[in-house]
């Protein structure tokens, strides 16, 4: 069993850097942590880094969790191999493009790019967003997957994820106490679905819900409250169409045996408590 930690950064690939970041910093409301040729490195919390914009293809993204030791690492790798799947090891180039000691890639059943990394790096520096979107880390992404039932079983049997909840056949899954740190999203190809980010309070909800709008960035579900997780949110528009979502108040789950996947309706009801409805490609494009 491969033991996951948490979900420690996104790196996606883009045409326009300088967009990405202008974007990144004054509408989402991280901080630049560095930049190094054809990166932007983004910071949202105590780490290093959480995401990382670089000159690429936009369909050119990974999502990285978190190993606890080389060994750990080196153990992951060869049961991805015996598995079928090939497994990239990092060079120290790359893993210094990554903040990190050492990682693997490889694509999960769907396809998407996954990256197992050990000793990402800390700072002891606080974040300081640029502008007050009130976001108090990265929290969780939405990876797409073209087969619900297969990526929960890898996911859930190959790694350490535990499904608290379910939308449809689509689980979200937690790796800590957090409800989820995963959530697969049934979509016709590979890619990040959405990227999450805690916020303080419904007050940074409704303040960036008009703060997006003013500034003639689309809003596609929210602010509405989930079911599953109970958490506030947000979601809205960023480069390259990819979603970005803002919440507060995420459930977490402390009575670890005792905790039961609940089944919730693959409807707007089952994704809003409020009655908002999404305006979500996959929703809208008949892919699902
Ligand atoms: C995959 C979607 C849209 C989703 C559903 C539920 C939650 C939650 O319970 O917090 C999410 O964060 C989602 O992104
Ligand atoms: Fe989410």
């Amino acid at each position: 069993m491969i033991e996951l930690n948490d979900v420690v950064y996104c790196r996606l690939g883009t045409t326009d850097l300088a967009g990405a970041e202008w974007y990144a910093t004054n509408i989402l409301g991280l901080e630049v942590s560095d930049r190094r040729r054809g990166a932007v490195y983004f910071k949202s919390d105590s780490r290093a880094h959480t995401l990382c914009y670089f000159e690429g293809d936009p369909e050119d993204q990974a999502t990285a969790f978190e190993l606890g030791r080389k060994e750990d690492l080196h153990a992951a790798g060869a049961a991805l191999e015996a598995l079928g799947h090939r497994v990239h090891y990092g060079s120290r180039a790359e893993c210094e493009q990554r903040f990190v000691r050492e990682f693997i890639r490889f694509n999960d059943p769907t396809g998407n790019t996954i990256e197992f990394v050990v000793r990402p790096e800390a700072t002891g520096q606080r974040y300081h967003g640029t502008r007050d979107a009130g976001i108090t880390g990265f929290s969780h992404v939405g990876l797409c997957t073209t087969d619900a039932e297969r990526d929960e079983l890898f996911w859930t049997t190959v790694c350490n994820a535990r499904v608290s909840d379910r939308i449809g056949d689509a689980p979200l899954m937690r790796l800590g106490t957090i409800h989820h740190s995963i959530a697969l999203f049934p979509f016709h190809k590979a890619g990040i679905q959405h990227i999450n980010h805690q916020v303080g309070g419904t007050d940074d909800i409704q303040r960036s819900f008009n703060f997006v709008q003013d500034n003639q960035v689309n809003v596609t579900f929210g602010p509405g409250r989930h079911p599953t997780s109970s958490a506030e949110f947000l979601y809205f528009t960023g480069p390259e169409g990819m979603t970005f979502e803002y919440s507060t108040g995420v459930r977490e789950i402390h009575d670890e045996p005792l905790w039961r996947d609940r089944q919730f309706h693959f409807a707007p009801k089952g994704f809003c408590h409020w009655g908002a409805a999404p305006r979500i490609a996959a929703f809208e494009d008949g892919s699902i």
